[in-house]
């Protein structure tokens, strides 16, 4: 946090004072947030979303000549779901159900298994979402959550918001951060031998900070245990696009539980997405869902109480989020030039990620696993004595000292591991 507040006050100082610095712009690495650092939006969504924000523009002769086909059919389509066209409405707290149908059928499309439009929850990115499901699951300090650890921080802060307790799992760095069920086993007897009562476990794959992307194996070995120990299964699932690594793939862990042939009486799961992640990157536009397989009727009541304590979520992000289930299709105008688009980005975050691991594994004192997928790396740093001396004297963790030297002397900014956890 303090590492962010500084990289805002040295914005704010190359636009009043440029020549006190050596560096003309902040570089913002501590965050996936690829429309800050350049990337373009796609054209398919945004030509859907300009013309549903003014519809009137549809029946202009112009427009067939800026927007594509598809996109207009789309707009025209997703325009007919929305209960007397009203753009500027509330919506259904759950969402737009014609939207909820098309998420549900692209999942369904994607993973073979059915999904029910009931069971998606259309939220303002994935964070609401997540809060949600804490703010369901803890009652009391006496409730907690198993998490893996390096964990990405909106985790540790809904927690302790909600008054829970984070039950830590440390993922294994030398094997690629794998998350073994021996240590999951483990923390939860350590956890319950305190009083704890593990209600839930997170798994974020692929993974923030640490990049991995789980096997198959091992997330049937994950389902395995949940379904053992009678543990909800929170998948955080938002990366499910940025796989880098030729040979691995993500499956979404209620496709792999389906496939094991448990359905929603054997395990409770909740998958979260999100419009910020992916190829698409629209962090900005606050679109997601989480899809809410089993829970008894009463509970998803309460689901739904708690959703409608905010009205509905923005519907821009509904619709986006609608649309990056449901892309362009073959045969439609704009599906060349959308897969270009999309494979451009991806490709190039794994060329950049790859580049950078690569760098990091050429300096001293520095190595780094690669990075499957996602949009992090999570290098390891030794610093030299010396500045683990001078960090202590000052009351600063190393990790921290060496964040904030190089935010001063670069423009960089990086996220102490602590931040995330990680023992140092
Ligand atoms: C693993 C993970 N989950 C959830 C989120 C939150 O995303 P959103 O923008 O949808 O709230 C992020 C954001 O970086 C993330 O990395």
């Amino acid at each position: 946090m303090l590492i962010c507040i500084s990289s805002n006050k040295l914005q704010q100082e190359i636009q009043t004072k440029p020549e006190a610095h050596l560096f003309e712009e902040i570089l913002y690495c501590n965050i996936g947030n690829p429309q800050s650092l350049g990337q373009q939006p796609i054209t398919f969504f945004r030509e859907v979303l300009a013309l549903f924000d003014h519809p009137s523009i549809l029946d202009k002769s112009e427009t067939q000549g800026l927007i594509s086909a598809d996109s207009i059919e789309r707009a025209w389509q997703i325009l007919d779901q929305i209960p007397g066209r009203a753009t500027g409405a509330y919506s259904h707290s759950q969402g737009i159900k014609g939207l909820r149908d098309n998420i549900a059928a692209g999942i369904e499309d994607r993973e073979g298994f059915p999904a029910d439009p009931n069971d998606i929850f259309l939220t303002d990115g994935a964070s609401p979402a997540v809060h949600m499901m804490m703010q369901l699951l803890i009652r009391s300090e006496k409730d907690g959550i198993l998490c893996p650890i390096p964990l990405y921080p909106l985790y540790s802060a809904s927690i302790a918001l909600h008054g829970g307790a984070l039950v830590p799992c440390y993922l294994d760095e030398a094997t690629g951060w794998g998350l073994k069920v021996s240590e999951l086993r483990k923390q939860l007897e350590t956890a319950r031998s305190k009083g704890i009562t593990v209600r839930a476990l997170l798994v974020i794959n692929p993974g923030n900070p640490t990049g991995q992307v789980l096997a198959e194996e091992n997330q049937k070995a994950i389902v395995e245990f949940c379904k053992q120990e009678g543990l909800v299964l929170l998948a955080d699932e938002v990366y499910q696009e940025n796989v880098y690594v030729p040979g691995r793939k993500f499956h979404s862990f209620k496709k792999v539980s389906r496939s094991m042939g448990y359905d929603e009486k054997d395990i409770s799961l909740v998958s979260f997405q999100s419009v910020s992640k992916g190829y698409y990157g629209e962090c900005g536009k606050r679109g997601g869902y989480m899809e809410v397989t089993v829970f008894s009727a009463d509970v998803r009541e309460q689901i739904y109480k708690v959703a409608s304590v905010n009205l509905c979520s923005n519907i821009f992000g509904q619709i986006l989020a609608s649309l990056v289930m449901s892309p362009p299709r073959v045969g439609d105008e704009s599906y060349e030039s959308h897969n270009a688009e999309r494979d451009g980005i991806l490709s190039s975050l794994a060329r950049r990620a790859k580049t950078l691991k690569d760098a990091f594994n050429k300096l001293e004192g520095v190595t780094c696993n690669k990075a499957e997928g996602a949009m992090y790396l999570f290098p390891r740093i030794c610093q030299p004595e010396k500045a683990i001396k001078v960090a202590e004297a000052t009351k600063t963790a190393p990790d921290a000292f060496y964040c904030r030297h190089l935010l001063t002397a670069t423009g960089i900014v990086f996220v102490p591991g602590s931040g995330f956890g990680q023992v140092s």
